[in-house]
């Protein structure tokens, strides 16, 4: 996957955005990637930070692991705050948000063949991100989220309306606290996707929990 797929494709691939690090799970982070491709999820993003999470070699090797995983179902792979590492590895794409690399310094640093997400709280922040070369925008936390110690205030879906109304057109993805009770109203509010993690990552079947999103997620 690259930067050079449609704005279609882009938007069908952010769908059910599967997020996680090896400390979101309680067995092998390969595994539960594979359950949730089974699934249905339509991209991950590696985000390995906080305690105890992997580090240098470790991180890496797991990276490469998970990527492998991605090739073997097609499916893209997203690296989380580490600009080096995505550009190391030639990675589908990095996400950064307002307290990493600046946006329009990382663009610089990957390229156009590489998919570049930003996290936005505010509709000004959508509006600079836009300018200074974003893909896709990560709109949240949507609701209360316990996967995040330093998350912004919650922002409910309105957020997203009020992104839509103001003219920003560039795929949104949701994000914080998202469960599938809660994703039609996330997808009636104008996002082109669910960003998930603990609602797959702690499911008892990772695999049924993707499918169920999916389900709502298509067409
Ligand atoms: C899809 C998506 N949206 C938002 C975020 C959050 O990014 P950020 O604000 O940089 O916070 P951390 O995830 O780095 O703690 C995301 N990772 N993915
Ligand atoms: C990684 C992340 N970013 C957020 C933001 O608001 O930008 S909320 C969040 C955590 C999402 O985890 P869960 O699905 O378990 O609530
Ligand atoms: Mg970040």
């Amino acid at each position: 996957m690259s930067k050079h797929i449609d704005n279609d494709t882009l938007k069908q691939a952010l769908s059910v955005y599967f997020i996680s690090g090896t400390t979101n799970v309680n067995r092998p982070l390969p595994n539960v990637l594979t359950e949730a491709i089974s699934g249905g999820i339509t991209l991950f993003q590696f985000r390995e930070k906080g305690s105890g999470c992997l580090t240098n070699k470790a991180k890496r090797d797991m990276a490469e692991k998970l990527f492998q995983v991605c090739k073997d179902h097609q499916i893209g792979f997203i690296i989380n705050d580490d600009v080096e590492l995505a550009i190391a590895m030639n990675a589908d794409g990095i996400h950064i948000g307002q307290k990493d690399a600046g946006a329009s310094i990382t663009r610089k640093m990957i390229g156009e063949n590489m998919i570049l997400g930003v996290s936005v709280h505010t509709i000004e922040e959508a509006k600079q991100a836009v300018a200074d070369g974003a893909d896709y925008l990560g709109v949240g936390p949507i609701f209360q989220t316990n996967s995040k110690q330093d998350a912004e205030e919650v922002c409910g879906p309105e957020r997203i309306m009020d992104m839509r109304k103001s003219g920003i057109n560039l795929p949104i993805v949701a994000i914080g606290g998202i469960t599938v009770e809660k994703t039609p109203e996330i997808k009636r509010a104008g996002a082109d996707g669910v960003s998930i993690i603990s609602a797959i990552a702690s499911a008892p079947s990772p695999s049924y929990a993707a499918n169920q999103f999916k389900e709502i997620m298509k067409d």
